[in-house]
């Protein structure tokens, strides 16, 4: 993937304060003409361009060890047997999106709400501890048993896209239909927000609190929520990289905290109300200090 990723500064640079752009207005692009939106259409034009350039190159490169194939790999090749070639690089932009906007933002949350629990991060630490060992210097390898065994981390990632779940999800009526005796008529917008339904306490006792132990009671091995959990959507629709996003959260997580010791240096911040769609992102700066373990 190396003509794919931006390599040095400049252009690591440039993908950056485009994707910001593409970010910033995400939630209005589907809805206004792109002429009110400049900004936006040009960075959307931006990555369209640059996943046009490189899709015979993305698809070319195989792994070395085995045949298997990248996440964008199996999408594009979903895309171009249903679809047409030319739309791929409409869903390699959507995949890119969808990816970097949710799980980025909650691997900072996660990090964020353990390091303001002291007990919590304390149980983390010796967790980490009991499995890889007490410094952070060796190179490690994170296996499924290894992360079975920590368990915690699992249930505070889970908590954390619980409490920074997306303000809404939206569907567009197709069929008039008829909810409370209100008939919705077809072409308006139907929204649930996941934000809210995780703050009824009829649901999530204490909404407001981080409780990761709520999920011991979820059925997490036949991989399912706890119930009125609804961060990755529902139905046909529902979020396709929800297993794979907790499990890169739960990597990171761990490899973070395996290397370094950490501690917040800011209050946990408020989240922004800027965006509906998606992970909400923090409001103001919140610091990290970090010295690497030895
Ligand atoms: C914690 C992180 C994530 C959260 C909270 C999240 C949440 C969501 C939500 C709420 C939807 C809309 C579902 C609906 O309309 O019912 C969605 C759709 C989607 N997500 Fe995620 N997501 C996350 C991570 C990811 C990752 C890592 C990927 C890709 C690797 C991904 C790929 C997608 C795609 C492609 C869609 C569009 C599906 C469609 O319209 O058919 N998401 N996500």
């Amino acid at each position: 993937m190396k003509y794919w990723f931006p390599t040095n500064k400049k252009k690591i640079k440039e993908f950056h304060q485009y994707f910001q752009a593409y970010d910033e207005d995400f939630e209005y692009g589907s809805q206004l003409p792109e002429c009110l939106l400049r900004n936006w259409s040009k960075s959307k034009k931006w990555f369209l361009e640059l996943f046009e350039k490189n899709i015979p190159d993305i698809k070319a490169c195989k792994s070395a060890k085995n045949n298997s194939m990248t996440l964008l790999q199996a999408t594009l090749d979903i895309v171009e047997t249903e679809t047409s070639k030319e739309n791929s690089p409409n869903y390699g932009l959507l995949l890119l999106w969808a990816s970097l906007s949710n799980a980025v933002p909650i691997a900072f949350w996660t990090l964020a709400y353990v390091l303001s629990h002291p007990d919590i991060h304390k149980a983390i630490m010796e967790g980490i501890s009991s499995v890889f060992g007490k410094a952070g210097k060796d190179k490690i390898k994170v296996s499924e048993d290894d992360l079975e065994k920590l368990l915690l981390i699992k249930w505070c990632v889970l908590e954390t896209i619980r409490l920074k779940a997306p303000g809404v999800i939206t569907r567009k009526v197709v069929k008039p239909v008829e909810i409370l005796n209100y008939i919705i008529p077809s072409g308006d917008l139907l929204m649930l927000s996941p934000f809210w339904l995780h703050r009824n306490p009829k649901y999530f006792p204490e909404p407001e609190l981080f409780k990761p132990e709520r999920w011991k009671k979820a059925n997490l091995e036949k991989h399912s929520f706890l119930d009125c959990f609804m961060a990755f959507g529902s139905g046909k629709f529902q979020c396709p990289g929800r297993w794979f996003a907790l499990l890169e959260v739960q990597i990171c997580v761990i490899l973070i905290l395996y290397k370094y010791d950490c501690s917040l240096l800011d209050p946990l911040p408020k989240q922004s109300s800027l965006h509906l769609v998606g992970v909400p992102q923090p409001e103001g700066q919140c610091r990290i200090e970090y010295k690497q373990r030895i």
